[in-house]
């Protein structure tokens, strides 16, 4: 379960603090899909930042089953995001010097080489997310919709507990977008993750069970 009770989040400023999030607070139990769309600046990234432990609430308490990463020390939060989050950005934030495959591997390389058995694992994202035949090409040589399925599989392959997507259809026509969508869901259900995607896509909204609107740092 994913647990964010009254989040607050200020950059200061020479002036007063600027308040990004003010007071935001969501359950999400495994296997519940949430779209939060709103208006440009209303606080979507910074929002999806603090749930993975990329950034750090002002006050506020963000919970994944038993665990507050805000109470982790450096090494342990690193650990966190990399086996309990995946994460699937606008941009595929492909390594362009690797293979698909490679890519798919890279969250695993902090363990040491990958065994026999995570790169059967990859291969058998890869085929699900429909890229087979395309495990030695490098990102360049895909299309975006085809980068991206890339970009789903590397976020799965840990079977995160909580799958965050922040736009990630933005970048694609609305025919690839539709089936980007698609596949997020049927995999997000198939690993019984949490998945909040942040985004203007209605259509993809439309496909999360849950929607919430976020406007000026907080959820209505
Ligand atoms: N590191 C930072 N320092 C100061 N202000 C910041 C910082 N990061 C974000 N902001 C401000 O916080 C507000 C919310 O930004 P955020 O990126 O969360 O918006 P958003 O809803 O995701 O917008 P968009 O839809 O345009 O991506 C913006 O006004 C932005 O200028």
């Amino acid at each position: 379960m994913l647990e964010v009770d009254n989040v607050t989040k200020e950059y200061p400023t020479p002036a007063e603090p600027l308040e990004v999030l003010r007071g935001v607070s969501l359950t999400l139990d495994r296997g519940q899909s949430l779209a939060i769309v709103g208006p440009s600046g209303s606080g979507k990234s910074t929002l999806l930042a603090i749930l993975g432990a990329l950034d750090r609430p002002t006050s506020g308490k963000v919970q994944l089953g038993t665990v507050n990463p805000f109470q982790l020390d450096d090494g342990k939060l690193a650990e966190f995001r990399r086996d309990r989050v995946g994460f699937v950005f606008q941009d595929h934030h492909l390594l362009p010097q690797l293979s698909v495959l490679e890519n798919v591997l890279v969250p695993l390389l902090a363990d040491g080489k990958p065994a026999a058995d995570d790169v059967q694992r990859a291969e058998t994202l890869l085929s699900r997310v429909g890229l087979a035949d395309r495990v030695t090409h490098r990102p360049a040589e895909l299309s975006g919709g085809e980068r991206q399925r890339v970009a789903i599989a590397r976020a799965l392959i840990r079977s995160p507990a909580l799958l965050l997507a922040d736009e990630p259809t933005g970048n694609l026509d609305s025919t690839t977008a539709d089936a980007i969508s698609r596949l997020l869901v049927e995999l997000q259900r198939e690993h019984n993750s949490i998945l909040v995607v942040v985004t203007h896509s209605q259509s993809l909204a439309d496909a999360m069970q849950q929607q919430k609107r976020i406007e000026d740092g907080q959820l209505l």
